[in-house]
C-alpha cells in the first residue's frame, strides 16, 4: 500500500518507509513503531457498547483546526485525537523511526497511512469516550481510503476551516510553539500538498452531503458560532455517555 501510493504522489513520504516496507511485513514495522504494549486482541472499538460516533476536522496548515477543536471538545465532550499530535508524539519517544517521521513532517510531506491510522485506531481502543474529534486527518484519499478500511468506519461529521493561503501563513509564522514545520519553506510545501491531496478529500465529503463548511477568518468565538449549527442534528448521540 505504502509503495504503490508514494510512486504517484511526490507529496507522500517515500523513501525510508517504502524501503522498510520491502524488508518487513507492515505488521513488525508497526510493532518497532511504537513503544506502548500492544492491546489486546478482544478490546476494541468494535467491542465497545456504543458505535463511534467521528467527526473529521479539516484545513490547512494555521487554518485554526486545534483552536476549534479545543472549543469543541469543552462543550460537546468529544475524545481529542490530533494527528500531527500522535505523530510529534512519536519523535518525542524516539522510537526507532521517530527520525522517519521528523523527516516527513519537516519536509511538510505526509506520513504513510498505516502508521497514522494504527496511532489513531489505538487511541480509539483506547478511550472509554466514543465520540470522537479527529483532528487533521486524513490529510489525502489514500488516508481516508485505509482509515475505514482499517477502521472500519466512516465519519458521521467532517468540518472544514476555509482560510485563505495568506492568512494560513502568517498564523503558522506567529504559532511560536517551537514546532520544526512552522517556516516559511515548509508552509510553503505543506500549501501545495493541502491543495492537491487534502482538497479531493473534503470535495469527497462535500459530495456525500458531510461536509460542513466553515469560514476561519474573525475571532475565534465567532468561527465557533458556525461551528455549533454542525452538531445540531447529532445532540441526543452525542450526549450518551
Ligand atoms: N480565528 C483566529 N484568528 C487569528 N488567529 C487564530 C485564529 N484561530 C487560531 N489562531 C491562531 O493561529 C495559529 C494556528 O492555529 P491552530 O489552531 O494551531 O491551527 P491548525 O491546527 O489548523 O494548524 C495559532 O497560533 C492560533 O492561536
Ligand atoms: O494525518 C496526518 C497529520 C499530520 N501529518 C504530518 O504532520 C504535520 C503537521 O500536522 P498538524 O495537523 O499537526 O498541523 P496543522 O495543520 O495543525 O498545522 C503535517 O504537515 C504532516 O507532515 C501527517 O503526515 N498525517
Ligand atoms: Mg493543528
Amino acid at each position: 500500500m505504502w509503495r504503490r501510493v508514494a510512486s504517484f504522489s511526490p507529496f507522500i513520504s517515500s523513501t525510508k518507509s517504502s524501503i522498510l516496507s520491502q524488508l518487513v511485513p507492515t505488521m513488525k514495522i508497526w510493532e518497532s513503531f511504537t513503544t506502548e504494549a500492544p492491546i489486546p486482541v478482544n478490546h476494541g472499538i468494535s467491542s465497545k457498547d456504543s458505535t463511534p460516533f467521528i467527526t473529521f476536522v479539516l484545513g490547512g496548515p494555521g487554518s485554526g483546526k486545534g483552536t476549534q477543536c479545543a472549543k469543541i471538545v469543552d462543550t460537546y465532550g468529544f475524545k481529542h485525537l490530533s494527528a500531527g499530535d500522535l505523530l510529534r508524539r512519536e519523535i518525542a519517544r524516539n522510537s526507532e523511526y521517530g527520525s522517519t517521521i521528523l523527516d516527513t513532517i519537516k519536509e511538510g510531506r505526509i506520513v504513510p497511512s498505516e502508521v497514522t491510522v494504527r496511532l489513531i485506531r489505538r487511541e480509539m481502543e483506547l478511550s472509554d469516550n466514543h465520540k470522537f474529534l479527529i483532528d487533521g486527518f486524513p490529510r489525502s484519499e489514500e488516508n481516508r481510503i485505509s482509515f475505514e478500511r482499517i477502521i472500519g468506519a466512516e465519519p458521521n461529521i467532517v468540518l472544514f476551516f476555509d482560510c485563505p493561503e495568506e492568512e494560513m501563513v502568517k498564523r503558522v509564522l506567529n504559532r511560536n510553539q517551537g514546532r520544526v514545520d512552522d517556516n516559511i519553506d515548509t508552509i510553503k510545501k505543506r500549501l501545495k500538498v493541502f491543495e492537491a491531496l487534502n482538497l479531493p478529500v473534503v470535495n469527497h465529503y462535500a459530495k456525500k452531503g458531510k461536509l460542513h463548511k466553515i469560514w476561519a477568518v474573525g475571532a475565534e468565538d465567532e468561527i465557533f458560532e458556525q461551528v455549533r449549527p454542525a452538531f445540531a442534528g447529532c445532540e441526543q448521540v452525542i450526549s450518551e455517555s
